[in-house]
């Protein structure tokens, strides 16, 4: 049996998305949630692997563009949408669509390639790393104490419906894009993801609501939430559920966080997906009573080695010799020496000895500045090669903000 490789046809999507659906567990989406995955297919960047007539692989890639650290906005491929029919598991189809979509991506001039995995043990093979993490808790509001800085009371709040609230949360969205490297620019039609509020999903809690925080008639952050209302014998029950949440300064984000932790009838908050570094751990009495859980966030794979680490800058002077592996894309391979600093950077071949020695699916770990070139020393997966050139790189690479991506895709 041979499968055939190729671009999605819009007179096919039905049948490919059905694919899709059905490995991922067969329950059909609510029909916006459809409708906007539609809309936002690019088609001539999507694939579909044929068994004759038959559609059983499915892939697609967004066109992104990247906050990286320095804040540039680096074009990305946004790898989504990949699934292979159960009857035609475990044949390489998966590697096939892989191999295609790498080299269409080298071939369209974007430097990295990023994803949001179901499972991250699938992806590491194609030299994707876990770049970002989210973390999660809950605040148990009989316990945990919150404090928040002067001034919040000067912040008015104002609840709409997430429509209503969508263009002044969007605004603050975009704002919030520069100074976070893992964040993703709106391109049109993605602000409706933020509306996706299917009843099934809801397990019992409100629609999702929108929280606008307001000082001087200008929007300076929101949220986006829903409440879950519960009762036991001794009286209310309920939780917040925080699914979104930014504000453009301090005072702004304490509002929104005192204000949902004050919701009537409800004793706890649910937050999802944030930062590692995130504002609330500093306004909590205590962090370990809100039971931090992580997990990965946005995987990178640097198609292009040199390209990619030039389109970024690094928070102290570096000059290293990388020698990278990368078996899944071989011209990656071999050594590369790294000169930057604050303001810019080359990557060149060179024939000089390494400095270290890693994978490409460490340098994509390490690229956005969230996980230390030194911790993945620390657990065998780069070799250092010349005294001190771990600590340099290491430095260099970090950000004082931690990468983040608020959704998948
Ligand atoms: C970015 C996104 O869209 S994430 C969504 C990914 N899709 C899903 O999770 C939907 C459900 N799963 C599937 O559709 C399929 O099982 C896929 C796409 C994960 C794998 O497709 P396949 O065609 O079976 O993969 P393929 O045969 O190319 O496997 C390549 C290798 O990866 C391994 N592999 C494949 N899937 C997994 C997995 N879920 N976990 C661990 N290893 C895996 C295979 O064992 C194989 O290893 P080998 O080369 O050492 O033998």
């Amino acid at each position: 049996m041979t499968t055939e490789l190729r671009v999605l046809d819009p007179l096919e999507w039905d049948r490919w998305y059905g694919v899709l659906e059905l490995a991922f567990g067969g329950v059909a989406e609510a029909p916006e949630e459809r409708e906007l995955y539609r809309d936002l297919t690019e088609f001539d960047r999507f694939i579909g692997a044929w068994d004759g007539g038959l559609c059983v692989g499915t892939a697609g890639a967004f066109t992104f563009r990247l906050t990286v650290p320095g804040g540039a906005s680096v074009p990305a491929a946004g790898v989504t949408m990949v699934s292979v029919a159960g009857t035609h598991r475990r044949r390489g189809i998966l590697t096939s669509m892989m191999r295609r979509q790498l080299d269409d991506v080298r071939s369209w001039g974007e430097p990295l390639a990023l994803l949001t995995a179901s499972e991250p043990e699938i992806y590491g093979r194609f030299g994707y790393g876990a770049a970002t993490y989210a973390a999660h808790a809950t605040i148990d509001r009989s316990r945990v104490r919150l404090t928040v800085p002067e001034g919040t009371d000067g912040v008015a709040l104002r609840v709409t419906s997430l429509e209503e609230g969508l263009k002044a949360a969007e605004a603050v969205y975009a704002k919030l894009v520069p100074g976070r490297p893992g964040m993703l620019a709106r391109r049109p039609g993605w602000e409706r993801q933020a509306l996706l509020d299917p009843p099934g999903d809801r397990a019992g809690a409100s629609p999702r609501m929108c929280v606008l925080a307001e000082r001087d008639g200008e929007v300076v952050g929101y949220a986006h939430y829903a409440i879950k209302p519960d009762w036991s014998f001794a009286g209310p029950d309920g939780s917040v559920s925080v699914h979104q949440l930014a504000g453009l300064d301090a005072v702004a984000e304490a509002a929104l966080w005192r204000f949902l932790c004050s919701v009537d009838l409800t004793v706890k908050v649910k937050i999802h997906s944030r930062p590692v570094d995130d504002a609330w751990q500093h306004l909590v009495s205590e962090v370990r009573r809100c039971e931090p859980t992580l997990r990965e966030g946005l995987f990178v794979r640097l198609v292009e080695v040199g390209a990619a680490l030039e389109a970024r800058t690094y928070q102290a002077p570096v000059d290293v010799v990388f020698e990278v592996a990368d078996a899944f894309c071989p011209w990656n391979e071999g050594r590369w020496r790294l000169t930057g600093d604050a303001k810019g950077a080359t990557c060149v071949r060179t024939s000089d000895a390494a400095d270290l020695a890693l994978s490409v699916r460490e340098l994509g770990a390490a690229y956005l500045g969230g996980t230390s070139l030194a911790s993945l020393a620390a657990a065998g997966r780069v070799r250092e090669l010349r005294d001190g050139a771990l600590l340099e790189a290491s430095v260099a690479f970090g950000s004082p903000v931690a990468p983040w991506l608020p959704h998948g895709f």
